[in-house]
């Protein structure tokens, strides 16, 4: 594959957080004021990772690993402190607008559409952000609000839908603009079982029907497991393992009908 091709190509991508320390108690908030104890954090170490097109790669790691810092730096939220990096051409830090326009991101913590008004309302808000047409608004909410059932639920008050029904809208509103990459942060994170593999399914479908390209991070080994043909594991800021699950079971010395949780379990065991 040549490197143009690729979707997110990193080399040596490097985040390190500086912030200072400060002691318990008031006298230390003074003296952390006036004497501030500063320290390093490298989040993320030298990671190096190519993502060719319509590919759905998991991203998986205990907390505090470095995922988020990751997919805060693939998104152009976050400057690198060093490496290079090239999402769909662009680079992110500059978020150019042909960038912004062709990736999104969906978290399940943390909602994107406006609480006291309706998904369509955040939905005109985008079309004007996106300076889609509106035959190109409409074209996308019809196709989009039918798939993921929710054509009902356009006009009601963001604050009474239920957390299935609110997640349904949040993709939406990530997809309307038709982005060729989808960052999904724990997009199924405390849904019930059938709001999760009707999620699931969707985002099987947007990238078999649309080719879109996908990086999940999710705690949830079943989506994981169901979705991502490609997994890699973070860890103290690096990929330790990058492949197929098959390839996972085995370097993590699982039995062959190990599920993903007790394959994790053993390669994380003994982590500090
Ligand atoms: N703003 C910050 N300042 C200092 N350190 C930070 C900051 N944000 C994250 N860190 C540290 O960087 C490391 C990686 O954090 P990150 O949030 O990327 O991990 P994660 O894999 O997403 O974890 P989780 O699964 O818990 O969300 C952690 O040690 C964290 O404490």
């Amino acid at each position: 594959m040549s490197a143009t091709t690729a979707v997110i190509r990193a080399t040596n991508l490097t985040k390190t957080y500086r912030y200072s320390e400060q002691a318990p108690g008031l006298a230390g908030a003074v003296r952390g004021l006036l004497r501030p104890q500063r320290r390093e954090r490298i989040a993320v170490d030298a990671l190096s990772l190519t993502v060719p097109p319509g590919q759905i790669i998991g991203l998986l790691g205990p907390n505090g690993a470095g995922k988020t810092t990751t997919i805060k730096m693939l998104c152009g939220l976050l400057r690198p402190t060093g490496g290079e990096l090239e999402v769909l051409g662009h680079r992110p830090a500059r978020r150019s607008f042909d960038f912004l326009s062709r990736i999104s991101v969906v978290f399940g913590q943390k909602s994107m559409l406006w609480w006291d008004v309706s998904t369509y309302d955040s939905l005109l808000i985008h079309r004007e952000m996106y300076a889609l047409t509106k035959p190109r608004f409409d074209a996308a909410v019809d196709e989009l609000s039918e798939r993921l059932d929710v054509t009902d639920l356009l006009h009601v008050p963001v604050r009474k839908l239920s957390l299935g029904q609110r997640m349904r809208c949040e993709l939406v509103l990530a997809l309307l603009h038709g982005p060729d990459l989808l960052f999904a942060d724990e997009p199924t994170v405390g849904l019930d079982v059938v709001a999760k593999l009707a999620l699931r399914n969707f985002l099987a479908e947007l990238n078999r029907d649309h080719g879109t390209t996908i990086v999940l991070t999710s705690h949830d080994m079943s989506d994981v497991a169901a979705l991502c043909g490609r997994i890699a594991l973070i860890d103290h800021g690096v990929i330790g393992f990058d492949g197929d699950l098959a390839e996972l079971r085995a370097r993590s010395g699982q039995h062959a009908d190990a599920d993903l949780d007790q394959v994790l379990a053993a390669m994380f065991r003994g982590r500090s």
